[in-house]
């Protein structure tokens, strides 16, 4: 029970390490004040390109890889850890310790955590997203299809409750969406009929 318990802990302050903000700052901004808000790869790639967003997106996933391996290595290959383990460091991303409790959707903590939850799906994910990217020629469509085909893919491999947990944590993700979206349009209420209402409701939109 202590090493499942330390494994959550963990996952928690890991999911918590605000790599875009760190990235962004090295930079000299913040991601949460420009572009879609969001501290995350894709807010990052669009400002910097690239180059200067690939750690962002590495580390991210990271965090959930190592989060879920934590939990498998402390439960003794239960599956049941790994879950909350993962989870854990998804809720770090979205409200991190370190950074103010302002965090992003944790799509790629979840993506990263997903790989230790359910190998063979994760790689079949990896290659649905490259497929979908080349034909879209839209490396953000093929994210979107591949991460929402993650539950689906696993079904080949792990029982419907393993589906379930995956779905669980996915929830995550829409209600992280939900939130940015509330507060894209709450932002476009306050902004009434200023200059600033296009703004929040393009805020919304992208979140
Ligand atoms: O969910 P996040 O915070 O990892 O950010 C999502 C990425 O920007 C998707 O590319």
């Amino acid at each position: 029970m202590v090493p499942v318990l330390v494994a959550v802990i963990g996952g928690y302050l890991l999911g918590s390490v605000p790599v875009a903000v760190l990235v962004g700052r090295a930079h000299g901004f913040d991601p949460r004040d420009v572009g879609d808000r969001n501290p995350g790869f894709w807010n990052v790639r669009e400002r910097l390109g690239w180059k200067a967003a690939v750690p962002v997106f590495a580390g991210d996933m990271l965090k959930g890889t190592a989060a879920g391996l934590a939990g498998l290595a402390a439960g003794g290959g239960d599956v049941l850890p790994v879950y909350a383990a993962v989870a854990a460091a998804m809720i770090g991303h979205a409200w991190p310790v370190f950074a103010g409790g302002r965090g992003g959707r944790s799509i790629l903590t979840f993506a990263g955590g997903f790989a230790v939850i359910c190998l063979p799906a994760f790689v079949l994910g990896v290659v649905l997203l490259v497929a979908t990217s080349l034909l879209l020629r839209s490396f953000a469509w093929g994210t979107r299809v591949a991460v929402f085909s993650l539950p689906a893919l696993q079904l080949a491999f792990a029982p419907a409750a393993y589906v379930a947990g995956t779905g669980a944590l996915m929830c995550l993700i829409g209600l992280r969406f939900g939130q940015a979206a509330l507060t894209g349009r709450r932002a476009g209420q306050r902004a009434g009929r200023g200059p600033g209402r296009t703004a929040g409701r393009r805020a919304g939109r992208r979140a």
